[in-house]
């Protein structure tokens, strides 16, 4: 099992959900970047599992402890690597999943992968909780990037059935706004959907079920030149990342699927000259991305997320100690819906996919 990721930032994970710790390491990050600790805690904040109703009860500070690479303030140029301690673990919800595979969970392909050694307690390295290392990681790439006038954001574009309006709905998005959209549990730009959003959480978890959802994510300012055609590409970088996130299972960019009831003359993203004679697109179908490489207009992707497997209701599965089918019912403490800890899940592995693609353009920094 490789836990590392990256072609000229490396970016290693480790620890499983009911160790002692979990936690990354990142290699190659510029010596002298000057990190923003709180800022680093706000991100880890957002996705923390046990902060409202609307998540796990399992509650973590996850507050990461930097043992490597920092000094006075600011990077040393060693590998920046934090710990993150597991303090809350309730391992007993897991005793029945030794035996009894969770429809929907990575139980039956994880055991089969690694002969039943792997941990199975909490979803052990499988486990969403492992997403936390991730975002200390990209909080540190954000503030890399914060420093070039590149800004990451995202908002929920629906939760079931109930949508937000899109990106390229929206005439302007600020910079203020992306900025206020980090304070909310469900960001949205149509407001008077977060009450309906947040009922369609409730209801499946009063029924002992789950929901799944969208998730938008954009960058604002990202200069045009970055990236490269084929495996390189911009989103095929994201498209690792992304779907090295558990619980993802679709990522379109731009008009995504849409884009295929489009005619040319209608996908086809037009230039002008702004008036400061920047070169900029009047629509933006391509989602910021042509031929693998940025063209300066914001990038825009869409993550579909899916209900969470682990759920209160009977389930038909099968006992692999028996050998028999057999009936699972989960108890413990999951999510109900995945999406509002998600969001910054998604931006910081946004922001590792454009600080590698951005440290590997030789000519340029
Ligand atoms: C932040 C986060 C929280 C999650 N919480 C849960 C949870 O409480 N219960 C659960 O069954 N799955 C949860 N998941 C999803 C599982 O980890 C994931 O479905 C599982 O590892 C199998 O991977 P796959 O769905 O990508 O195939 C969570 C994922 C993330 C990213
Ligand atoms: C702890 C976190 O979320 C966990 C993600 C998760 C899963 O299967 O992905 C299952 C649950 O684990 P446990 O049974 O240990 O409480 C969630 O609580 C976290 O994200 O930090």
């Amino acid at each position: 099992m490789s836990g590392v990721w990256g072609n000229n930032l490396k970016v290693s994970i480790f620890g499983e959900s009911h160790g002692p710790a979990i936690g990354a390491s990142i290699h190659n990050l510029p010596a002298g970047l000057e990190l923003d600790q709180d800022a680093i805690l706000k991100e880890m904040a957002r996705r923390a599992p046990g902060s409202s109703d609307l998540t796990t009860p399992r509650k973590e500070k996850d507050q990461p402890e930097i043992i490597s690479g920092f000094l006075d303030g600011k990077t040393t140029g060693a590998p920046l690597t934090a710990i993150i301690w597991n303090t809350n673990t309730r391992s007993k919800d897991y005793s029945q999943m030794k035996k009894l595979m969770r429809p929907g969970q990575a139980d039956y392909p994880g055991k089969i992968r690694y002969q039943g050694y792997n941990d199975y307690r909490g979803s052990g390295h499988f486990s969403g909780r492992i997403t936390a290392p991730l975002v200390f990681a990209g909080a540190v790439a954000q503030q890399w990037l914060e420093q070039r006038d590149i800004y990451i954001g995202s908002h929920v574009q629906s939760i079931g059935d109930i949508k937000d309006q899109t990106f390229q709905e929206q005439e302007d998005v600020t910079l203020k706004q992306l900025q206020n959209f980090k304070n909310e549990q469900l960001p949205l730009f149509d407001g008077s959907q977060e009450k309906a959003m947040k009922d369609v959480i409730l209801q499946a978890k009063e029924d002992k079920d789950s929901v799944g959802g969208i998730v938008e994510t954009f960058v604002l300012g990202m200069p045009a030149g970055y990236g490269n055609p084929f495996f390189d590409s911009v989103e095929s970088t994201i498209a690792q990342l992304v779907f090295s996130v558990p619980a993802t299972k679709g990522l379109e960019f731009g008009s995504g699927f849409d884009i295929t009831r489009m005619r040319g003359s209608e996908s086809n993203d037009e230039y002008y000259y702004d008036e400061e004679g920047k070169i900029k697109t009047r629509s933006n179908h391509n989602g910021g991305i042509l031929g693998g490489i940025t063209y300066g207009m914001p990038i825009v992707f869409r993550t579909a997320i899916k209900a969470p497997a682990s759920i209160e209701q009977k389930q038909k599965t099968v006992n692999i100690e028996t050998g028999q089918e057999d009936v699972l019912e989960v108890f413990g403490r999951h999510d109900p819906c995945i999406v509002p800890r998600v969001l910054p899940v998604l931006e910081s592995i946004t922001a590792l996919a454009l600080i590698d693609l951005m440290l590997g353009r030789e000519d340029d920094l």
